[in-house]
């Protein structure tokens, strides 16, 4: 796959100086590989792992086909969530920041009808949205789209998935023939493809992902253990991984409330975010969250989709996702830009196993189940902590001459050896080990009790729109749910695949070369 600098894709000087502002140093594999065809004119369908970069893949050659001194939308970008939105928005912006006069409105539910009235008036040349408050401004007439010369479908199979395939044939109807179509995402299962063939003239389908569909750079676990213990091994793990930015996802909205408040009450910093709450509300989260005055994200998988946020280290999947699709996304929130993450998953009981084992399949990794680190294993950890910091404070030299003074004499005046001193400064230094405790570690596995299996209110139910969506997971069948049957073997001879080389930290805003 060919990874190319930014300056050998013949960009506007005015984009050029946005994307050095931003500190990217070289185009990612999916930036390389779309965006010539893209500056061509082409259609597409962009298919690259999760947060590689298909925000700015899209985004550069959308600007770079504005006349800014047209008043007319010429191009449009339909997300499937308002988060998103908003954040695919703010992207574009950064990459518009040196073109004069270029005006990027954003169009979604549960915003003010007014100020996108008012926006809309003004005459933006993009409009990036959600597609049923789209349909919304076109049944008005405040939005006309004969202008568009580039329509871009952001997440797109998981705009059908929500449902709103109507919606979104009706938008595409309503542009020029001669537009450019794209879409883009990290999974692509077939029910996309008939949009394809309907909307997009001969694309160019460009699929970075060869092997396995999660980024490289995600280190996954699982752990099978009781739903009982699952908040207090999350408290543990946050401790155990020394983790300061994390994103928890439950397949419902109650258990995202239960879950925040029992994390709060163990002490952690933790929010949620499901779409009970308004759109002030979620903004408001959200930014927290961004903003690290919360360490916790408790979230259904609205935030599951696209969501980029920076230096997230960890995932945890308190339930497993109903369709394999979503544990890619999901996961996908670490790991981002070049970073490392790590995933955890809870597996509880058989049918959890043989839904894992078809994330398995499905993504073509391997997780690997580990055990729940224990008291000791903490206690060792904080320990090693401890001795690091000694070598390098030894290491980094400096001026250690006055210290050494203070010391001699403190022994020398209290009648110690440096050896006694050195036992109190250890005591004092040593961490107390904050190990929450876990009910029901070791009991017998149960089954997930109903209330929690089948209970509530989940947040996105899967519609019958998709017609043959779970034909994507490579043959299942059945309603929505896991393959359930005896474990099949496992061949994973490309695990990690080539290509890939391991996973290397990145430099602070470049990718590593190893996700090439
Ligand atoms: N060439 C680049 N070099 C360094 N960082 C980049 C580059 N391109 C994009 N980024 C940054 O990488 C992060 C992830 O990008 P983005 O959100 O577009 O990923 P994505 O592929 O759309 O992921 P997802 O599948 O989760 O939607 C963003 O913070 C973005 O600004
Ligand atoms: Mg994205």
């Amino acid at each position: 796959m060919k990874q190319l600098n930014f300056s050998e894709l013949a960009l506007s000087q005015e984009v050029q100086s946005a994307i050095n502002d931003m500190g990217f140093a070289e185009a990612t594999p999916i930036q390389s590989e779309a965006i010539p065809h893209l500056l061509n004119g082409k259609d597409l369908i962009g298919q690259a792992q999760t947060g590689t970069g298909k925000t700015a893949a899209f985004g550069i050659p959308l600007l770079e086909s504005i006349d800014c001194s047209t008043r007319e939308v010429a191009a449009i970008v339909l997300c499937p969530t308002r988060e998103l939105a908003v954040q695919v928005a703010e992207e574009l912006r950064k990459l518009a920041k040196y073109k004069k006069g270029l005006f990027i409105s954003t169009i979604y539910g549960g915003d003010s009808i007014q100020r996108q009235l008012k926006e809309l008036k003004a005459g933006p040349q993009v409009v990036v949205g959600t597609p049923g408050r789209v349909m919304d401004h076109l049944q008005r007439k405040t939005l006309r789209l004969d202008h568009i010369q580039m329509a871009v479908l952001d997440e797109a199979d998981e705009m059908l998935n929500m449902g709103f395939r109507e919606d979104i044939e009706n938008v595409l109807n309503q542009m020029p023939e001669t537009r450019q179509t794209v879409l883009f995402s990290a999974t692509m299962p077939r029910p996309i493809l008939e949009i394809a063939k309907r909307f997009q003239k001969s694309p160019i389908h460009v699929k970075v992902v060869k092997e396995e569909l999660t980024n490289a750079s995600i280190d996954q676990i699982y752990y099978d253990i009781p739903v009982q213990a699952k908040e207090a091994v999350i408290a543990r793990l946050i401790e155990y991984y020394d983790l300061q930015r994390v994103i928890v996802f439950a397949n419902m909205k109650k258990t995202v409330d239960d879950l925040t408040e029992g994390l709060n009450l163990l002490g952690i910093s933790a929010k949620a975010i499901h779409g009970d709450l308004n759109q002030n509300q979620r903004n408001a989260v959200l930014t927290a969250f961004r903003g690290g005055a919360v360490n916790v994200l408790v979230a259904t998988d609205v935030a599951a989709r696209g969501i980029d946020v920076s230096s997230v280290d960890g995932v945890f999947n308190y339930d497993l996702p109903y369709d394999a699709e979503y544990y890619v996304h999901r996961i996908g929130r670490t790991g981002r830009a070049g970073k490392l993450g790590k995933s955890f998953s809870f597996v509880t009981g058989r049918n959890d196993r043989y839904r894992l084992r078809d994330i398995e399949d499905f993504s073509k990794v391997r997780i690997d189940r580990h055990n729940v680190p224990t008291v000791q294993d903490l206690a060792k950890r904080q320990q090693a902590k401890l001795w690091e910091k000694v070598t390098e404070t030894l290491a980094e030299g400096g001026d250690l001459e006055p210290y050494e003074i203070l010391a001699r004499d403190f022994c020398k005046n209290n009648g110690l050896d440096s050896r006694q001193l050195a036992v109190a400064l250890v005591k004092m230094a040593m961490p107390d080990v904050n190990a929450v405790e876990i009910p029901n570690l070791n009991a017998e596995r149960e089954r997930r009790p109903a209330s929690v299996r089948e209970g509530g209110e989940r947040e996105f139910s899967r519609n019958s729109n998709g017609g043959g969506y779970n034909g994507s997971r490579g043959g299942n069948s059945g309603g929505g749910g896991y393959k359930s049957g005896p474990p099949r073997k496992k061949e994973y001879g490309s695990y990690k695949g080539e290509g890939f080389g391991g996973k290397k930290p990145g430099g602070k805003k470049k990718f590593s070369k190893a996700i090439a």
